[in-house]
């Protein structure tokens, strides 16, 4: 007998943004951290993170209801997951992505109609302002958010990528749009033999050096700073992007891929990631839906599949291009000069 259609799926995500804000709200303000060190009574909680009486039940205890606290008698502490990854105090944090939901994403999401009819970014585009990068770049608070995000959103695949490539082949790397660096702390963490650079705008130095410095690789790995619509590529064995090329238009894209063939040797490589789409675009709803921010964040940018990349990589000259899946929803493209 076949199941009755049933509108569950429908209604849950239609409504899934009020799970989602409540979670952001929590975030925002501060109660994971403020839960680190402890479970705490009702009182304590409500007064600590300035809850309004009326609120205050129902907003920690859907937290417990959505498995984002945990609640014994009249105490909440927070959940392993919620105590290792949203106390901002540990280095395991990853709420920079969701602080940045929280401020950017969430309003601007709230535009995705505009930006389907007219095609247009819905952040300070619409007010005039002329570039993601340059507005966010205008603002050191906001810069450091930001910086911070990539590290949260990107840190699984930057271990896969630092783990799974064959490093032991190369000596040199340099990963552009680098943000905080991440990616290259990971990879020179797991291969002792290996120098890097990381490359992005001048006003990245002092982020990307605090954190090799803390991460206890600074030894091998160096900034350096540029503008890749002006300057070519640093020299080296492999070249990696990641989250770089969905941001850009398609001649773009193919600009920052054939500065990336002068860059290596001849048997260096291209290292691309991203939320890759798969071929038939059926499978990575995170892909779809990540081509969608770049709508309502960039005015040309846009996610791809796979086999988009590996012709894009073709054409600029590289061979032997593959994919691999690395976590969760990304994937990258490997082509050899
Ligand atoms: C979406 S972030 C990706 C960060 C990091 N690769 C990751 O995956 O987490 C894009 C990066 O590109 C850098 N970027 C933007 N425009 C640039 C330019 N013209 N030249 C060099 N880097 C640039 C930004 O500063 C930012 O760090």
């Amino acid at each position: 007998m076949s199941e009755q259609p049933s509108p569950e799926k429908i209604l849950q995500t239609g409504l899934a943004f009020w799970a989602s804000k409540t979670l952001l709200s929590a975030i925002e303000i501060d109660l994971f951290t403020k839960l680190a060190d402890g479970a705490k009574p009702f009182d304590v909680i409500r007064d600590l993170v300035g809850l309004h009486p009326r609120s205050a039940r129902d907003f920690l205890d859907a937290l417990v209801a959505l498995g984002f606290l945990e609640r014994t008698g009249d105490l909440y502490s927070n959940t392993i997951e919620t105590n290792l990854f949203l106390d901002r105090t540990k280095p395991s944090y990853v709420g920079g992505i969701l602080e940045m939901a929280n401020h950017r994403l969430y309003p601007f999401w709230g535009h995705l109609t505009d930006a389907l009819r007219t095609g247009q970014p819905q952040n300070e585009y619409r007010t005039g302002d002329p570039s993601l990068f340059e507005t966010l770049y205008a603002d050191p608070d906001r810069l450091k958010e930001f910086l911070s995000a990539m590290t949260g959103v990107s840190r699984g695949s930057n271990v896969a990528i630092a783990q799974r490539f064959p490093w032991k082949d190369y000596r040199t790397f340099v990963d552009v749009g680098t943000a905080q660096g991440d990616l290259a702390v990971q990879i020179a963490k797991a291969n002792p033999h290996l120098q890097g650079f990381g490359f992005d705008l001048p006003q990245v130095a002092p982020f990307f050096e605090e954190y090799s410095t803390t991460s206890g690789v600074a030894d091998r790995l160096s900034f350096v700073p540029g503008d890749f619509f002006q300057h070519d590529l640093p020299k080296a064995d492999v070249v990696l992007m990641g989250h770089i090329l969905h941001d850009w238009d398609l001649p773009t894209k193919k600009m920052l891929i054939a500065k990336a063939f002068d860059a290596v040797p001849s048997g260096g490589a291209l290292v691309v990631y991203e939320a890759l789409i798969d071929d038939d675009r059926s499978k990575n709803a995170f892909g779809l839906m990540m081509s969608l921010n770049m709508l309502i964040e960039t005015p040309g940018g846009f996610d791809y599949t796979g086999a988009n990349c590996s012709g894009w990589m073709k054409e600029a000259g590289f061979s032997q291009i593959r994919v691999e899946h690395l976590v969760g929803p990304d994937s990258m493209v490997i082509g050899i000069k």
